[in-house]
């Protein structure tokens, strides 16, 4: 009985059985269906910083065939480029890495939109939103993945398969999460919910980085079983390992041996035993044949011409029968190309063109969906966030009570309230958003680049789903503080009031965001971050006559939401006020009974009023225009 018998799995498969011959004609009908990956000459180049030099070669000059139907495995030592090798056969290289050489399929040349459409790509590394569940996330990733047209019964319906294929049905409402703990998932279950979203699409291609990495040995063997099963339904399966058990190196259709960036073997497992054996190395009885595939060409001595063994190996390789069979397999491919008619041509490479993606909004829709789960169930940037606002607007309120009066001392107590008002407003979101999108890089940059949608619908739907909480976070911190405080007490006034801390807050968040997506991580956000506060706190107003800020920060005045917010508040609480009263007065000072004259002395104009409102608004669409551009620019090349 072979090892990786499916009953031993999470789902038993009810096909009828078939006799050999139909089975045969099946699998052959079932493969020519398929996609066979072809390609030649390919290397892995490693760029400078700038993209003109070649800095390194990570992969050199080879050669292969993955053949529809097939489990085939790139096996290698650690760092030896079995990643590299297939994340250049996938499309999915970084943008520091040049690959070069002609990858086909069927024959046909192919194009990274093709890839794209047409394969799933599995990471090395899994990057989830942590606070979802397994069933929100699937959801998540088939609207955003699976064809537009499809009916939501059947993409219900066919996660409730893939739960079931992966072992993961009775997880479905367990948070992803992160840590060691039975309410969020294992290493292992990632590792299978990865594997479960990248069969949503179900693609003709799938390319897996190390999928076993972190199971168990049995959930290891039922992940490869799965994989033959995927692959045995005309799809061309790839993965990368680094220490295949005997069990799961017997399950491979094909292996790819790499060493050094180069191929050692590439052809059929008994093969591999064979070649090694024909140059001298011949793997001993009861030894795991993957563990001494990879000991051999990790070993460092030299062979009896001082070349060293892995060397010596991808020569003799490149000359032996089974390469040139890899050469012959590419010719084959080429001249069936040639032989296909050009509407079967055009039907290869249309095939993915007929895929109908998800209209931008319905996109938009599921982007603020799964950033909405995010804040409302992260209490550090929500709940924590308000019970903190509530209570700072109690004790700040508190310390105004009875002192916001039209007099001498009250001239004081207003402006200090309107202080507060302003800065809690400016600074505290301001640092909240520093996190946010240098933590979701990583993965904006995945998903991005997989096409799953643009830079500009993630950020629109950031910004929005910071919206409810910013607006419920503002108001009530300045209504609290406000009416205990005993600032002018008529609606239009604190309606006003409040529309300007709206914009206040929303400036601060979009320059948040600005300097996390301009200087990428929050250490450096805040370096930067920090002088900028300082300069726009010293010259909001209640420091410093505008009027006498030296002629080199002038120009702050522009850019400064927060003197504009300063500005439009206390033209608010003092216009049209004509009975400032003297009691209070200091008898050396000179009395203001005028709103006006307190305008006058904060070198404030009352008909700046709705212009201060606009530049509020000009600087909120600036800081996000630029904000955005960074972060595109980010996603781009880094
Ligand atoms: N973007 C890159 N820039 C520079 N060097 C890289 C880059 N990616 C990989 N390398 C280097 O190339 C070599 C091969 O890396 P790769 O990840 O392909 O190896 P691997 O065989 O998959 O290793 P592992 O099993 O440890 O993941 C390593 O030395 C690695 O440091």
């Amino acid at each position: 009985m072979h090892i990786l018998e499916e009953n031993q799995c999470f789902r038993k498969n009810n096909d009828d059985p078939m006799d050999d011959k139909e089975e045969e004609e099946e699998e052959e009908a079932i493969r020519s269906r398929g996609v066979t990956l072809s390609w030649k000459d390919l290397s892995v180049y490693v760029m400078d910083r700038g993209r003109r030099n070649v800095s390194g070669q990570l992969i050199d000059n080879v050669r292969g065939v993955a053949k529809s139907g097939d489990l085939t495995a790139i096996i290698g030592a650690s760092g030896a480029g079995k990643s590299s090798l297939m994340a250049a056969l996938a499309f999915r290289t970084g943008p520091e890495l040049l690959v070069h050489g002609t990858i086909r399929a069927n024959g046909l040349p192919v194009d990274s939109s093709y890839m794209m459409r047409n394969s799933g790509y599995m990471h090395q590394e899994d990057i989830f939103v942590e606070t979802m569940t397994v069933i929100e996330h699937l959801w998540f990733m088939a609207r955003m993945k699976v064809d537009g047209r499809t009916r939501m019964l059947d993409i219900g319906e066919k996660i409730d398969r893939l739960l079931e294929d992966v072992g993961l049905t009775s997880r479905r409402d367990v948070r992803i999460g992160s840590g060691v703990d039975d309410r969020v998932l294992s290493g292992g279950e990632k590792k299978r919910l990865a594997f479960a979203t990248e069969l949503l699409t179900d693609p003709k291609i799938l390319f897996l980085d190390e999928p076993t990495t972190g199971q168990d040995s049995h959930s290891a063997n039922c992940l490869v079983f799965q994989l033959k099963s995927f692959a045995a339904k005309g799809r061309t399966v790839l993965c990368t390992i680094h220490q295949p058990s005997s069990a799961i190196f017997n399950s491979f259709n094909r292996i790819i041996l790499i060493a050094e960036g180069r191929v050692a073997f590439a052809g059929p497992i008994d093969e591999a035993v064979e070649f090694f054996a024909s140059q001298g190395y011949e793997c001993p009885r009861n030894y795991n044949p993957a563990d001494f595939l990879i000991t051999v060409l990790a070993t460092n001595s030299k062979s009896e011409n001082n070349e060293k063994i892995a060397e010596k190996l991808c020569d003799a390789f490149s000359n032996s029968e089974t390469s040139r069979e890899i050469d012959r397999m590419f010719e084959k491919q080429l001249q069936t190309r040639h032989s296909l008619n050009p509407t079967s041509k055009l039907h290869l490479h249309a095939e993915f063109v007929r895929k109908k993606e998800l209209r931008y909004f319905s996109r938009l829709y599921w982007l603020i969906y799964r950033d909405f789960l995010q804040v409302m169930r992260d209490p550090s940037i929500q709940v924590i966030r308000i019970f903190q606002k509530v209570i700072v607007a109690i004790i700040a309120g508190l310390c105004f009570v009875g002192s916001v009066n039209f007099d001498q001392y009250g001239i004081q107590a207003t402006q200090g309230v309107i202080f507060i008002l302003v800065s809690e407003n400016a600074f505290f979101p301001m640092y909240a958003t520093l996190a946010l999108i240098p933590e979701e890089l990583p993965l904006l940059r995945r998903e991005y680049r997989t096409g799953m949608y643009p830079v500009y619908l993630y950020y629109i739907a950031r910004v929005l789903s910071l919206i409810p909480g910013l607006i419920i976070e503002s108001l009530l911190f300045a209504s609290i503080i406000y009416w205990l405080a005993g600032l002018r007490a008529n609606v239009e006034t604190f309606g006003s009031s409040l529309l300007v801390i709206l914009l206040t807050i929303n400036v601060s968040t979009a320059c948040g965001c600005f300097f996390s997506t301009a200087f990428g991580s929050v250490p450096l956000s805040m370096a930067y971050l920090v002088p900028f506060d300082y300069v726009l706190m010293i010259t909001m107003g209640p420091f410093l006559k505008l009027g006498s800020l030296p002629l080199y920060i002038r120009w702050v005045k522009y850019i400064s939401w927060l003197l504009h917010a300063s500005e439009a508040l206390t033209i608010l609480q003092w216009n049209g006020v004509h009975n400032i009263s003297c009691e209070t007065a200091d008898s050396e000072l000179p009395c203001i009974t005028e709103g006006a004259v307190v305008l006058r002395r904060y070198d404030f104009d009352e008909a700046n009023f709705s212009m201060d409102l606009v530049l509020m608004l000009v600087i909120y669409f600036i800081f996000h225009i630029l904000g955005y551009a960074c972060l595109w620019n980010r996603c781009r090349w880094k």
